[in-house]
């Protein structure tokens, strides 16, 4: 709490600083938690010393200064902020107040988007200015961007004068592309979607703009002449003109707005645009005008907040966490801090090489960002804040468990742009000119330098970064095949729901059970007996009952479970029926020719199978003669239609996704989740999303639910 005038003084200087980072460099200093606690507590104190209040408290004005090299423009209503309520309890207070003048009032709903506010102006029927929201009375002029942007209509059937009001946002799966592309090119990292947002908007040049893939979504008006008494119908009609649809929902009641909250809420973490909170409005535009606005924001909205998603925090440490394949993936381990709603104390770094090029620091203050089950990220560092305690995070040498050397793994992909390196291997540097020879067509490379002539060699070489990836870094793995850790995650995933899903088999049991030497491999599984169970501590007749039934009802256990328990790289559950379907038991004989002619099996994929069935021959031998796994019972038709086909299935079925996938797959089809240049064919149900209309585009043929059914009986 603030005391004195002069902490208040302190306090204010200290806001002013961090709103000029957020609305006028896009670039914040401060999480927007630890602003809005900062705010409230000005708020306090000016409440209760009103005769303290300094003009340029941020309490007293909307956004913050303009950039002086855009040009200005006045709106023709003043654009306002929001007051928020964080809980219940704020909401009812803010309720009540309505209710009591007004007992019958509706409101109108809306997700509030994470962007940043465009006020579009259209006269005639043509767009004519687009302008930030500035300092609510007047904005940056952005028309030039504002063209660029494909959803906001150039012109619309309305022809009065209109402002219509809307968030300009950025997908997140942009944002993290646009932010891979900076971290290549060296340049400062966005801290989240909505400083992209607001730095692509703002920018000078269209061009630079338009790259950045910007999407507007209205939700509000200012300057309009009415053809409706509600807000909401308003609303619709000028959406219907070429806008994006954005959700109004009507609620009459505190229930009802909760129930609005709470399933939006739950919404969040899979949302391709980020939203902060629920906007919530009184419908009735003669209401709105009654309740008014105080300095700056209206009293007939309120924005009801989601807790946050982004913080900053301590890293304390990063510790080398051992994979299945052996793979070193570092963990940061960070000062908790409650993320929408859950406490994090751990956070995954991809890799080393990211932590230097993202130039984390120990003890820096990090931006984190979590939301619903995703795993934190750490986004970048905060350099202004470094103490000078900060020091560098230096990779390990040797593996943290077994101290055996640790090796790089070799390159596959790009570490910044993740591009697969096409020409693996494929001579394509010359030594004499010190230049990289381009591909040109399609994988194709020159044997010999463009301009000296001289025989190439082969460099890693990224071909859409255009860079020398020879000198970088790269993932680490330990190579002892009887590395501890390394064992526990081969066993862990055995066990677990996609392998032979064995309860009770978990992380920390297999950890008790390879300690107390009570195994030391996945066969041991099969052999271990009430008496050694009972002898660990924390286990009970029933306990140790249950484990050994669980592991005794692996026997004959589908075949496909046994392919995927057994971790092969690049092989998960759909490569492992096709498998079993395809070769029976038959499987661990086959050769990478074998499983280069099944549909969907890349080179990598083949070449991986075989190197395990060949490491792993006794392996293999013992599980097989264990477990006697069931081979799939209806042999693939030939001449079925589906056979040897990958398909994609959208939309809602009148049996489940499983059952429909479980008969295609019996056709000899490969189901997959995700369409890709090798997709034969694309089935949808009720509701097709997205997909149908991306399948339509790129040729890929597609068929209905009828179809299907009339294929499926003949
Ligand atoms: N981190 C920092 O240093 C820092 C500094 C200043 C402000 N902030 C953050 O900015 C916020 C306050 O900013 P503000 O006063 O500009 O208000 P705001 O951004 O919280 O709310 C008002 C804005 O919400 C947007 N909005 C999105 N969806 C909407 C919808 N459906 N209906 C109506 N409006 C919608 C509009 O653009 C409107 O201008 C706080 O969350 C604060 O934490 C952070
Ligand atoms: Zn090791």
């Amino acid at each position: 709490m603030i005391q004195t005038f002069q902490d208040y003084q302190k306090c204010v200087e200290q806001a002013c600083v961090y709103a000029h980072h957020y609305y006028v460099l896009d670039d914040p200093l401060i999480s927007d938690s630890e602003y809005d606690t900062l705010y409230q507590q000005i708020k306090d104190y000016e409440h209760s010393h009103p005769e303290h209040l300094l003009e340029h408290s941020p309490t007293q004005r909307v956004g913050g200064a303009l950039l002086a090299y855009l040009p200005k423009h006045t709106h023709l209503e003043r654009m306002w902020s929001l007051d928020n309520v964080f809980d219940t309890q704020g909401l009812q207070t803010w309720l009540a107040r309505i209710f009591k003048v007004y007992p019958h009032a509706s409101f109108t709903c809306s997700p509030k988007l994470d962007g940043v506010s465009l006020n579009l102006f259209y006269h005639q029927g043509k767009l004519v200015s687009a302008a930030t929201r500035g300092n609510g009375i007047e904005g940056e002029l952005v028309t030039h961007n504002a063209k660029t942007i494909p959803s906001i209509p150039l012109r619309i059937a309305y022809t009065g004068p209109l402002e219509i009001r809307g968030e300009v946002v950025i997908e997140s799966a942009d944002f993290e592309r646009l932010n891979q592309e900076r971290l290549h090119q060296g340049q400062p990292l966005f801290a989240n979607p909505r400083n992209a947002a607001a730095g692509s908007l703002r920018q000078l040049d269209p061009k630079i703009c338009a790259a950045r893939k910007l999407t507007f979504m209205p939700w509000g008006l200012g300057r309009c002449q009415p053809t409706s008494p509600s807000f909401k119908t308003m609303m619709e009609e000028i959406m219907g003109d070429g806008f994006l649809p954005t959700r109004f929902l009507t609620c009459t009641n505190l229930a009802e707005i909760e129930r609005a909250y709470t399933e939006l809420h739950a919404q969040r973490a899979h949302a391709q645009v980020g939203m902060d909170g629920m906007v919530i409005l009184v419908d009735a535009f003669a209401l709105q005008v009654k309740l008014g606005f105080t300095l700056k924001a209206p009293r007939f909205a309120i924005a009801y907040k989601f807790p946050a998603t982004e913080k900053h925090t301590k890293l304390l440490g990063v510790s080398p966490q051992i994979g299945r394949t052996g793979a070193i993936t570092p963990v940061a381990i960070l000062e908790p801090i409650v993320l929408d709603g859950a406490r994090v104390s751990k956070a995954t770094l991809n890799n080393y090489t990211e932590i230097q090029q993202r130039g984390f620091m120990l003890h820096d203050m990090v931006v984190v960002v979590r939301s619903g089950d995703v795993i934190p990220k750490l986004i970048k560092p905060l350099i202004h804040l470094r103490d000078g305690t900060q020091t560098p995070i230096i990779p390990p040498t040797h593996c943290p468990a077994c101290d055996t050397p640790l090796a790089q793994q070799e390159l596959n992909h790009c570490p910044a742009c993740k591009m697969s390196l096409l020409l693996k291997n494929k001579p394509n540097f010359c030594p004499t000119c010190h230049a990289f020879m381009r591909k040109y067509g399609r994988n194709t490379l020159s044997t010999h330098c463009l301009v000296c002539e001289g025989v190439l060699e082969y460099k890693p070489y990224c071909h859409r970064c255009a860079c020398d990836l020879s000198c970088r870094d790269r993932a680490l793995f330990c190579p002892n095949p009887h590395c501890p850790p390394k064992l526990k995650e081969k066993i862990v995933h055995f066990a677990s729901k996609h392998g032979l899903d064995i309860a009770g088999l978990g992380d920390r049991v297999v950890a008790q059970l390879l300690e107390s030497k009570c195994i030391g491999g996945i066969t041991d599984l099969y052999t271990l007996d009430l008496e050694t169970l009972l002898t660990l501590e924390g286990w009970k007749r029933k306990r140790a009952q249950n484990l050994l039934d669980a592991i005794a009802n692996t026997k004959h256990a589908p075949l496909w479970r046994l392919i995927n328990a057994l971790g092969i790289e690049y092989i998960g559950k759909g490569a492992s029926k096709a498998l079993a379907q395809a070769f029976g038991l038959e499987v661990f004989t086959k050769r990478a020719q074998d499983f280069k002619a099944l549909p969907g099996f890349e080179h990598k994929m083949a070449n991986a199978l075989e190197q395990f069935m060949h490491e792993n021959r006794d392996l293999i031998a013992q599980l097989l003669h264990l477990l006697e796994p069931t081979p799939p019972s209806t042999l693939v038709q030939e001449s079925s239609f589906f056979n040897q086909k990958n398909i994609v299935l959208t939309g809602t079925f009148s049996v489940s996704r499983e059952a429909l996938s479980a008969r295609l797959e019996s056709l000899g089809a490969c189901v997959k989740s995700s369409m890709s240049a090798a997709t034969h064919l694309l089935i949808y149900g009720d509701n097709p999303g997205s997909k149908l209309e991306r399948a339509q585009e790129r040729g890929i043929p597609v068929m209905d639910q009828t179809q299907l059914w009339q294929m499926l009986k003949d």
